[in-house]
Formats: structure tokens, C-alpha cells, sequence
């Protein structure tokens, strides 16, 4: 990787590159193999969340959208969208879900609504992190169960076995999974100084310098942070803010300059999570589902405050505006 210093991320895609990547359903297609979205979402405390997040993944064209909430929220749920598929989170075993399979995409969400209080959560988490084959998510709540020297070994044992994974932190998010990665260079650092030997020790003496000083620094640059963490995690890291930049494991990013500060107001992720999660959910790859869907979220945030103002728009108005979203990038 570039020094912290020389770190450039990469102009955003255009309209035409980001075109192609739109999944129109295909003529023969049916509600499976179009993808199928899993949303683990929505403690008892943040309903709201999981109805945002799932709505957004079904309109961006999951063909089959299951949400797993907490049972109190499932009411909710179940009221706001009909076509929604709600359980009980307590029926979620991602260990047990078959394999992906070819023209049977599948991918999961899960955090968006999670109430950090609820510790009971954690283990639903890293049950996922290390159960669940396709490709994963991770958002809100979820982000600071695992920014921890626990949560980045088994981050980076999905990534090891080939399992892709992104996650979606907003500013304060990612402070929380930077400290989570110091704890476990610490950590990494006590195992080297008694000579044992550690997964997690030899993760932390392949990390590039750069990535360690960006970790150390209290105020890092949000690309060279997005960076960072994309290689100390091994995931695809979308660092959300005014400018979103989204990094890869590789050290390569590339910036979404296209939003509106309409955007800024509470469940705006949630919809973005969404989306994202659709797009995976269609076989995009973690990359290219980052950059389509915080492009499709923004231009859904421009469309929205064309006709209510960059005031009045609330993240429902998102989910509505997807259609022109989609149009405007097809222009
Ligand atoms: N309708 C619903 O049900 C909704 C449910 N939601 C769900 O709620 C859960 C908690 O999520 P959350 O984001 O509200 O709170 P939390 O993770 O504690 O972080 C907030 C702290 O971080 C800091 N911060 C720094 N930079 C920041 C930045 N760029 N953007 C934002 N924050 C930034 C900032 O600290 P400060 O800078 O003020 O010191 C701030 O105090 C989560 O599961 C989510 O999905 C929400 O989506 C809303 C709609
Ligand atoms: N000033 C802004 N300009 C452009 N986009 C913004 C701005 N403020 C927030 N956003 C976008 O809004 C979304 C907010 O996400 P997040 O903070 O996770 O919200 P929540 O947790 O309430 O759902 C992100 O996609 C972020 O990039």
C-alpha cells in the first residue's frame, strides 16, 4: 500500500460504467433466482431500521426479501410492506443456509437497528461472521460488536476462506472499528512479545505500515482510515459521510462525491444498507455493489430534494425516488 500521505482514491465511476452494472431481471427470471436478501435488523428498540433497510432491498430488486427482527418489531415490519418475508430472528442459523449456488445469488445484512445495549446481539453476529457463506453486510449497531480483536480474527477468516465481506460505517463507526483493530494490534503485539504463536499476530505483523500509523492516529484522513480498515478487516469498507469513500482489502478506493446534504438525516443508511445489500444479494461484487448503490442512494437524494426540497426529505422519500435513480444513472 501508498503512504498514508500519497493515498488517492480513484475519481467516482461514471454513469455509463455504473449502467452496466444495473441488474434488470433477465426474461425467464423468478423470484429466487433474481437474489435473495436476508436482513438481520431491527432490535425492539429500532423497528424503524428494519422496515427502512428491507424496503430499500426489495425496490432495489431482491426477488425475495426476508427479514429477521426482534419478535416485537415483527409487527412493524409486517405492517409497513406486505411483501416482505418477517421471522423472529431466533429462526436465523446462517450457519445452516446452503451454500451459494450458481443463478442463485444470496446475500445478508445484518446491524441496521441494533441496539448496542443488547448484548444478547453479539452472539447472533459472530455467529454470522463465521457461519454464513455468502456475501455479508455489516451496519449500524452490528459495527461496534465487532470492532474488536474478536470481531476483526473472524472478519478476517471469512476473508480467508474466500467469503466476501463490507461493511458500511458512518464517521463514528469507523472510530469505533479503528479502536477495535488497536485493541487487537495490541493484543497481536503482547502474543509476539511472550513468542506465541497467533492467527491474529501474524495478521497484525502482515499489516502495512501505512494502515498502522492511519490506525494509530487519532484524526486520519477518511480515505486513508477507509483503506486501513478495509485491510485490516479484509472486507470492502464504504466509509459514508458528505464524500463516501469506498476501499478495498487491496489498498485501491475510489470516492461517491455525488450526494446532497438532504441526506443528512437519521435512517438514510439504513436505506443505504438496503440497497447495497440488494445489489450483493444480485451477484455484484462487493466493490461494484458499494459504488451502484451509494451512487443510486445520492441520486435518490437529488431526486428527492428536486421535488421536496432538501429540507423536507426524510429517508422514505429514498426508497420512493429509487425509480429516478435508476433513470438518472441510465440517462
Ligand atoms: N428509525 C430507526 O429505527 C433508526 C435507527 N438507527 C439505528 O440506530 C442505531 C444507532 O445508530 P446511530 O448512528 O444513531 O448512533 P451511534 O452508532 O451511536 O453513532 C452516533 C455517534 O457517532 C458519532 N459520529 C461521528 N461521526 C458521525 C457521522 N458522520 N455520522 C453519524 N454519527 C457520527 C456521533 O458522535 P458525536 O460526533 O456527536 O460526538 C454520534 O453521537 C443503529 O443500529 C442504526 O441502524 C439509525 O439508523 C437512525 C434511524
Ligand atoms: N452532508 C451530507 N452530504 C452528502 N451525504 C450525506 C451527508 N450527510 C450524510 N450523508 C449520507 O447519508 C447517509 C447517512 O448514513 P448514517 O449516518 O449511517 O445514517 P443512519 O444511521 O441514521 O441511517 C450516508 O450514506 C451518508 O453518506
Amino acid at each position: 500500500m501508498e503512504d498514508a500521505e500519497d493515498l488517492k482514491a480513484a475519481p467516482g465511476r461514471s454513469n455509463a460504467e455504473l449502467a452496466c452494472l444495473l441488474p434488470h431481471p433477465a426474461a425467464d427470471a423468478n423470484k429466487y433466482t433474481r437474489g435473495h436478501l436476508s436482513l438481520v435488523v431491527g432490535s425492539a428498540a429500532y423497528p424503524g431500521a428494519a422496515c427502512l433497510a428491507a424496503a430499500a432491498g426489495e425496490r432495489a430488486g431482491a426477488g425475495y426479501t426476508e427479514v429477521f427482527c426482534a419478535g416485537k418489531s415483527m409487527i412493524t415490519v409486517r405492517g409497513w410492506r406486505p411483501s416482505l418475508v418477517v421471522r423472529d430472528w431466533r429462526a436465523w442459523k446462517p450457519a445452516k443456509a446452503p451454500a451459494p449456488r450458481p443463478g442463485h445469488p444470496t446475500a445478508c445484512v445484518i446491524g441496521c437497528g441494533f441496539d448496542a445495549a443488547e448484548t444478547s446481539l453479539t452472539s447472533l453476529l459472530m455467529e454470522t461472521v463465521r457461519g454464513w457463506k455468502a456475501p455479508l453486510l455489516i451496519d449500524g449497531g452490528a459495527l461496534g460488536l465487532i470492532a474488536n480483536a474478536t470481531g476483526l480474527r473472524l472478519a478476517r477468516e471469512r476473508a480467508a476462506a474466500g467469503r466476501a465481506t463490507l461493511l458500511t460505517p458512518h464517521g463514528g463507526e469507523a472510530a469505533r472499528l479503528a479502536q477495535g483493530a488497536r485493541e487487537a494490534l495490541g493484543e497481536a503485539e503482547d502474543a509476539a512479545a511472550r513468542g506465541t504463536r497467533s492467527p491474529l499476530a501474524e495478521a497484525a505483523g502482515a499489516l502495512s505500515p501505512a494502515s498502522r500509523a492511519t490506525l494509530v492516529e487519532a484524526d486520519s484522513a477518511p480515505a486513508a482510515l477507509a483503506c486501513a480498515l478495509a485491510e485490516a478487516y479484509g472486507a470492502v469498507v464504504a466509509l459514508k459521510g458528505p464524500v463516501t469513500f469506498i476501499a478495498s482489502p487491496d489498498g485501491t478506493a475510489e470516492v461517491m462525491d455525488r450526494g446532497t446534504s438532504a441526506l443528512a438525516k437519521a435512517g438514510t443508511g439504513d436505506v443505504l444498507a438496503g440497497i447495497v445489500g440488494a445489489l450483493l444479494a444480485q451477484g455484484l461484487s462487493p466493490r461494484d455493489a458499494a459504488a451502484l448503490g451509494c451512487a443510486l442512494h445520492a441520486e435518490a437524494g437529488r431526486a428527492a430534494a428536486a421535488a421536496l426540497t432538501d429540507i423536507c426529505v426524510a429517508a422514505e422519500d429514498l426508497i420512493t425516488h429509487l425509480p429516478d435513480a435508476i433513470r438518472a444513472i441510465e440517462s
